[in-house]
């Protein structure tokens, strides 16, 4: 299904990562629509009622992208709430400025370059933090939710939406027999990057869930990190997965 592909090795993924999503930027959010068979407002719906933000709130959208879930948290929070997305991806973030600039949050909105494992923010700052199908792409997930942890104000929500392993054998094998047969034919027919290309953009798509945690191991992680009265919600078919916690208030 992926001849001669090799996933990048774990030393190498955010710089590879920070590669792929600058070079399929442009029509990233194209591609979504299409992948997700257009189920993508459905899921976002869901993840918006999770998310119990209110106006005025300071909320961090963590790998925002281009900016689709910054734009869902702006609703909530506005009037007098502000909302900062951060991604390690200029490509993503070009894309994201020009949707915030024609969108009626713009002045609650700033796009900035910034690290899920290194957020550039001090100590309890945001009400609230979000994190939309990036947790597959990190290099460290306990690192990453430390920081989100971190950042949080006491009794601060995390929310976070993300394709994830169905528990069901059947449906897994399903399920990765579409991704894995279908999301390498994007490389080859749409971004030009088969064979022999070191960057196989929806090749390393296809292959991103093999060694993510299923979801209850990663609510699991949740606890480990800090989070209390966590919880996760599954849609289509274990395909999609919400995940919640809270920063303990003092
Ligand atoms: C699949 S996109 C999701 C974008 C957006 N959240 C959305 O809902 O469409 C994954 C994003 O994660 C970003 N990313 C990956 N690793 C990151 C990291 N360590 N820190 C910040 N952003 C990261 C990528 O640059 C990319 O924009």
């Amino acid at each position: 299904m992926a001849p001669g592909y090799q996933p990048p090795a774990p030393e190498e993924k955010e710089q590879y990562v920070r590669e792929l999503f600058d070079r399929i930027a442009e029509n990233y959010d194209a591609m979504n629509q299409v992948m997700s068979a257009g189920q993508w407002e459905r899921w976002h719906r869901e993840f918006v009622k999770q998310t119990h933000f209110r106006p005025g709130d300071h909320i961090l959208d963590v790998a925002c992208g281009t900016g689709d879930l910054t734009l869902l948290d702006a609703a909530q929070v506005a009037p007098g709430g502000r909302v900062i997305g951060v991604d390690i991806s200029e490509g993503m973030l070009e894309v994201g400025r020009r949707r915030v600039a024609a969108s009626p949050y713009r002045d609650l909105i700033t796009l900035q370059v910034g690290n899920a494992m290194d957020l550039p923010f001090p100590d309890n700052t945001f009400d609230g933090v979000t994190m939309g199908w990036a947790m597959r792409n990190v290099s460290s997930i306990p690192k990453t939710l430390a920081e989100i942890f971190r950042v949080l104000k006491p009794g601060g929500r995390f929310i976070c939406l993300e394709a994830s392993k169905p528990f069901s054998r059947v449906i897994r094998m399903g399920f990765f027999l579409y991704w894995k047969t279908f999301l390498p034919l994007i490389d080859w027919f749409v971004v030009r990057a088969g064979g022999k290309a070191r960057i196989r953009p929806y090749t390393y798509l296809s292959r991103s869930l093999d060694n993510y945690p299923f979801p209850d191991r990663l609510e699991e992680m949740f606890r480990e990190a800090g989070f209390t009265q966590t919880d996760y919600q599954l849609l289509m078919l274990g395909t999609v997965a919400i995940h919640v916690g809270t920063k303990p208030a003092r």
